[in-house]
C-alpha cells in the first residue's frame, strides 16, 4: 500500500466524511473500508500496522493487523479527558526511556539478546526505583518490547507513579484478543494508560552468543573482538544483529509509531533494552557511529527527553524523590507536578 493512499484514507477518516456512511464499503485506492455502526468498527484491509486501539471515540488514525482493522482514538485526543496529563495541541511532550532492570541472565553475565528472561529481585527493585524517579512526570502512553523483562520494568515502575493511573497492555494480536480486552467505561479509560508491546523494540538479537557467558566468550574470541560485537555500530555478532540492523527496526518503529504521539502532545515512556535504546538515543542525540560505541545504558535508570517543536532535548536522569534535584524540567512539567501535589494533599 502506498503511503499516499494511506494518508488519503486517514484524511478521509479524520474528516469523518466516511463515518457518515455506515454499513457501506468504500474504495480508497487499494483499501476497502466498511463502517459497522454498532461497534463503530471499520474493517479496513490495510497491510500496515499503523497504531494501536484505545477507546472508540474521536476516530482518527487507523490500525491494521493482518486483515482486520479497528478505528482507534485519534492520537491528538488524550487517552483520558483530563487534560492535565496531555494538552491536545501542546507542542511539548515528555519522553522517558528506561532500560529494563537487571535480568536473571544479566546477573549470570550471559548474552541475552532476544531470549525472554525475567528480572532478578534486584531488577525488580531497580524498576521500582526508576518509578520513583519518574513519579511526577506525566505518562499518557507506554511502549515496551515483547520481552517480559521490559514489560515487568514498565509495570513495576508505574506502581510508583503519583497519578495512580493503571497501565493496561493492549492486546491487538488478533481480532478476538482486541474484542475480548475492550474497556466499556469512559471513566475507567480515563484512569488507564495504554501499554503497547512491540517486537521492534526487542533487544538486538545476539545470534550465536545468546546464552554464552560474556567472560568465557572474551576468553574464547578475545576481549577486543567481543567489545566490537557488543558496541560497534555495523559489525554483527555471529548470525546476530548489528546495532545498525537493530536500529533499522527500533528507530523505524519510534519514528513511525511513537514520534506522532509525541507530536500530538502525548507523554510517552519506553521501557526497552540496552541496544534497542542505544539505537534510539543515537537517533535522538544525532550520535555518529563512532560516538555510539561509547554509549552505555545502566539497567533501570530512566532518561528524560523533552520533545518540543520537533526537537528532542535530553534532560538527563530525573532525580529520585529523596534526592535534591530539579523540581521540574519545564513549566508544563512544573504545573503537572503542582497539580499532583494539590490532588494528593
Ligand atoms: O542482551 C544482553 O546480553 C544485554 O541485555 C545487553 O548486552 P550488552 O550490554 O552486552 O549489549
Amino acid at each position: 500500500m502506498s503511503a499516499q493512499v494511506f494518508h488519503q484514507a486517514m484524511g478521509t477518516l479524520q474528516s469523518n466524511r466516511l463515518l457518515n456512511n455506515s454499513g457501506t464499503h468504500h474504495e480508497l485506492g487499494n483499501i476497502r473500508v466498511q463502517l459497522i455502526p454498532k461497534s463503530f468498527k471499520l474493517n479496513i484491509e490495510l497491510s500496515r500496522n499503523r497504531n494501536f486501539r484505545f477507546g472508540k471515540k474521536n476516530f482518527g488514525i487507523i490500525q491494521a493487523t493482518a486483515s482486520q482493522t479497528s478505528v482507534i482514538e485519534s492520537a491528538s485526543s488524550p487517552s483520558n479527558h483530563d487534560t492535565s496529563d496531555s494538552k491536545k495541541k501542546s507542542n511539548e511532550a515528555a519522553l522517558i526511556l528506561v532500560r529494563h532492570g537487571e535480568s536473571l541472565w544479566n546477573e549470570k553475565n550471559l548474552f541475552t539478546g532476544c531470549v525472554d528472561v525475567p528480572l532478578t529481585k534486584k531488577g525488580v527493585e531497580e524498576a521500582i526505583e526508576a518509578g520513583k524517579r519518574i513519579s511526577n512526570i506525566p505518562v499518557d502512553m507506554i511502549y515496551t518490547s515483547a520481552l517480559i523483562r521490559a514489560q515487568m520494568t514498565a509495570m513495576l515502575a508505574m506502581t510508583q507513579h503519583r497519578r495512580r493511573k493503571v497501565p493496561i497492555i493492549m492486546h491487538n494480536e488478533s481480532e478476538q484478543a482486541r474484542t475480548w480486552s475492550q474497556i466499556f467505561s469512559e471513566d475507567t479509560m480515563k484512569q488507564s494508560i495504554p501499554v503497547v508491546t512491540a517486537w521492534q523494540l526487542n533487544e538486538r538479537m545476539y545470534g550465536e552468543l545468546q546464552g554464552l557467558n560474556k567472560q568465557e566468550t572474551a576468553d574464547r574470541y578475545g576481549k577486543e573482538q567481543v567489545h566490537v560485537w557488543r558496541r560497534s555500530y555495523d559489525i554483527p555478532p555471529p548470525n546476530g544483529e548489528s546495532l545498525e540492523m537493530c536500529a533499522q527496526r527500533a528507530v523505524a518503529y519510534f519514528k513511525d509509531q511513537i514520534e506522532p504521539q509525541l507530536q500530538s502532545g502525548k507523554n510517552v515512556m519506553i521501557a526497552a533494552h540496552g541496544n534497542s535504546l542505544r539505537s534510539i538515543i543515537m537517533y535522538l542525540d544525532k550520535l555518529t557511529s563512532q560516538e555510539v560505541i561509547s554509549l552505555e545504558l545502566s539497567t533501570g535508570i530512566p532518561m528524560l527527553y523533552i520533545f518540543k517543536e520537533g526537537k528532542f532535548i535530553r534532560r538527563g536522569s530525573p532525580a529520585g524523590p529523596a534526592e535534591a534535584g530539579v523540581y521540574a524540567y519545564t513549566r508544563r512539567l512544573a504545573q503537572y507536578r503542582q497539580k499532583l501535589d494539590e490532588m494528593l494533599h
